[in-house]
């Protein structure tokens, strides 16, 4: 089209604009048929009237104000949804600790002839939380949940008690530091921070070992049954399988008979009252599955490798005698694995607080176009501002652990593990300035389906779980108040670095020699 035709076809779209704002306003008599080409073009001819033009910015500027009402009004559905997760949120920490007190209560009562040790661990707990406030027991801590019955409440007793503790560096008797940011003589100064490497002492021998393995996987299946063996005979641990497992164990020799495993699902829920250490047998992927399996509060993991890339399972299969006499003296290195707990909240939903059950990813939340060939349209807050609307294939909510995941194929920096914070990664985006965003762990996230998006949305769980997102529906998102914690082979930073050195050859070059031109 020429660059005259472009103008006439823009300034006939300004006429019709014009046209029909004016005839709605009751300017019939005023205005030109706008529907003839002729008289169109006559009417571009003559002077531009000044009622057409007042008329023409009086629009916009009532346009302008719509906009900010909608906007207005959304970040003010925004604001109350996050309230109203965070409510959510502090309703169900209080309880589970509300529901610890009551337990701890009843053990005490049940337990005045109970050995001097046992009792005396948990006095050493309070006063560790008491009085640095940082341990992470209340939170980690494996007798947490109340047993109603007495059959949970013996298996509760069975787990192995341990402390969570900082590394601290020139505390004085390990003494936990508070202040982020000291105040003296008017000199805002950051205080050392103490949250370095956390280390898991336990209190007494692990009993019960949960074994989770990935499926359809011969040198898998082989040293499960291994493994089984070596914990029972040597270690004197009670074995605990998925179902398939334990019929895979059967079917190999009837000696397996002892291995425990579970008929209902429900007791999947029951299973963090009597594990004291899991074992992942495979990939990343058998860390997220066993991540998936708790939905509250999770005994620490150690990953054994087998599968191809292992960002998170630094222990060698062939060295699991060695790794698990380590690991079952301990003290241990952990990483505290953040989560993301995401709620689904229906168009038509009727309150805030009616959402479907919350789900728990340790990789990432993905919000994309699924099978619609139409561009997702998607409009973020976080807490009550406006973010940003996606409009591209979609948007990546991750954890730190997740970073080195689909966000970083998307485009996201790689963050260690530790770092709390969410990465807010859109996919493909249209537009060139969409950089990715790293936002603080406390904040609560919204993403939502706007009215006019073409198609339906699509929400993933670390990479599972797909749930169709139409207009109206919004995914609130925010960390959750249970970490994985996961075992380390040296330490945090350490085992973060070897995963993206060894994983993904991370700034790889064959090095420059020596010869050559040189600075003198
Ligand atoms: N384009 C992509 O990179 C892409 C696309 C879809 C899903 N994924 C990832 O796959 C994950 C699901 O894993 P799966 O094993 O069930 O599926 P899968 O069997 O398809 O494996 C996906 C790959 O992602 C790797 N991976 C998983 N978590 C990782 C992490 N935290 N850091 C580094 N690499 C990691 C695994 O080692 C595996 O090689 C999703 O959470 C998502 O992050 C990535
Ligand atoms: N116990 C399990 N039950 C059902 N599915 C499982 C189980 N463990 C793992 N999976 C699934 O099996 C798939 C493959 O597992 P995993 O990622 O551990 O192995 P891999 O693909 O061989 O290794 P890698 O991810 O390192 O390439 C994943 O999608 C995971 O969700």
């Amino acid at each position: 089209m020429s660059d005259q035709a472009t103008q006439v076809s823009s300034n006939k779209e300004k006429v019709n604009v014009v046209g029909t704002h004016l005839q709605n306003n009751g300017y019939h008599d005023s205005l030109p048929p706008y529907d003839s080409e002729k008289m169109i073009k006559e009417f571009l001819r003559q002077p531009p009237s000044k009622a057409v033009d007042e008329n023409l910015l009086e629009f916009s500027e009532a346009m302008r104000t719509v906009a900010k009402a909608l906007r207005r009004v959304s970040e003010g559905k925004a604001s109350a949804q996050a309230e109203a997760a965070e409510w959510k949120r502090k309703y169900e920490l209080e309880r589970e600790k509300n529901l610890q007190q009551k337990h701890k209560g009843e053990v005490t009562e049940g337990l005045q002839n109970h050995s001097d040790q046992e009792n005396s661990s948990i006095e050493q707990t309070d006063k560790c939380c008491g009085k640095h406030g940082i341990c992470s027991h209340e939170v980690l801590r494996d007798d947490m949940m109340v047993s109603k019955t007495k059959f949970i409440h013996d298996l509760a007793m069975r787990k192995a008690p341990f402390k969570l503790l900082w590394g601290c560096n020139g505390g004085k008797n390990g003494q936990h530091k508070h202040d982020v940011v000291s105040f003296e003589k008017g000199n805002i100064t950051a205080a050392a921070r103490s949250s370095k490497q956390i280390s898991l002492k336990w209190e007494s021998h692990p009993q019960t070992v949960l074994i989770l393995t990935k499926p359809n996987s011969t040198p898998v299946r082989v040293l499960c049954a291994e493994m089984v063996r070596w914990l029972k005979d040597i270690k004197k641990i009670d074995v605990i399988v998925e179902p398939r497992v334990k019929a895979e164990l059967l079917a190999e020799n009837s000696y397996f008979n002892f291995v425990q495993t579970w008929e209902d699902d429900d007791e999947i829920l029951l299973l963090h009252t009597k594990v004291d250490l899991i074992i992942t047998l495979g990939g990343d992927g058998t860390v997220l599955w066993a991540a998936s399996m708790f939905k509250g509060p999770v005994p620490p993991v150690v990953p054994f490798s087998l599968g191809s890339l292992g960002f998170m399972t630094p222990f060698q299969s062939e060295l699991y005698r060695d790794c698990l006499d380590t690991i079952l003296r301990g003290p241990i290195s952990i990483t505290l694995r953040h989560r993301l707990q995401c709620h689904v909240i229906r168009e038509s939903a009727t309150d805030e607080l009616d959402t479907e059950d919350p789900i728990l990813v340790l990789n990432e939340v993905t919000i994309d176009r699924g099978m619609s060939s139409y561009l997702t349209l998607l409009e973020c807050y976080c807490d009550n501002s406006f973010v940003t609307c996606v409009q591209g294939d979609g948007l990546i909510l991750s954890t730190t652990s997740g970073s080195t995941a689909y966000s970083l194929a998307a485009g996201g920096s790689m963050v260690h593990p530790q770092v709390p914070g969410i990465l807010f990664t859109p996919i493909c985006p249209h537009s060139l300035s969409f950089r990715p965003l790293i936002l603080p762990e406390h904040v609560t996230l919204r993403v939502q389906v706007p009215f006019n998006s073409r198609g339906h949305a699509w929400a993933s769980f670390d990479g599972k779980d797909r749930k169709q997102l139409s207009a109206g529906d919004a995914l609130i998102c925010s960390i959750a108040p249970w970490p994985v914690p996961t075992a380390c082979l040296v330490d945090s930073t350490n085992d973060f670095l070897r995963s993206i050195h060894e994983g993904l050859h991370w700034n790889l070059r064959k090095p420059q020699s020596s010869d050559g031109p040189r600075d003198h």
